[in-house]
């Protein structure tokens, strides 16, 4: 039986109810993803973040801008906070108060997008 890679998934609608991973279903997703995610905290809720370096403001923006266009795809939005060389991210459901299969699914985004070797760092 074939799974579906975590980054072909697609974000579900969540609204109220909806209830973070349990501790098992998270350790597994951190283990599809890269390295840099880990679990941290945003606004006294888990979340998923990773912090990624490149060479100058014009790739850490362009890498913002894209990351921005899986949020408006995914009807899911990160916390994204950048400077001049650097972009930390931030992946958490509100309405969980914490993560779900919604945020591996777009870390798991994040990982393929720096896979391309176009705008790898
Ligand atoms: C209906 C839609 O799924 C919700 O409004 C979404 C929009 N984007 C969201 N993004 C994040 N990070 N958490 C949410 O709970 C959330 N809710």
């Amino acid at each position: 039986m074939s799974e579906v890679a975590l980054h072909q998934q697609r974000c579900v609608a969540c609204e109220g109810g909806i209830a973070p991973l349990d501790q098992p279903a998270l350790k597994a997703g951190l283990n599809a993803l890269a390295e840099c995610w880990h679990v941290d905290t945003l606004d006294q809720s888990p979340a998923l973040s990773a912090r990624f370096s490149f060479r100058n403001y014009y790739q850490v923006t362009a890498f913002v801008n894209a990351v921005a266009w899986i949020a408006h795809q995914e009807n899911h939005h990160p916390d994204i906070h950048f400077g001049y060389r650097a972009c930390t991210v931030y992946w958490t459901t509100h309405a969980a108060s914490g993560i779900t299969q919604n945020d591996l699914i777009c870390a798991a985004k994040v990982d393929a997008l720096l896979r391309t070797e176009e705008l790898a760092p």
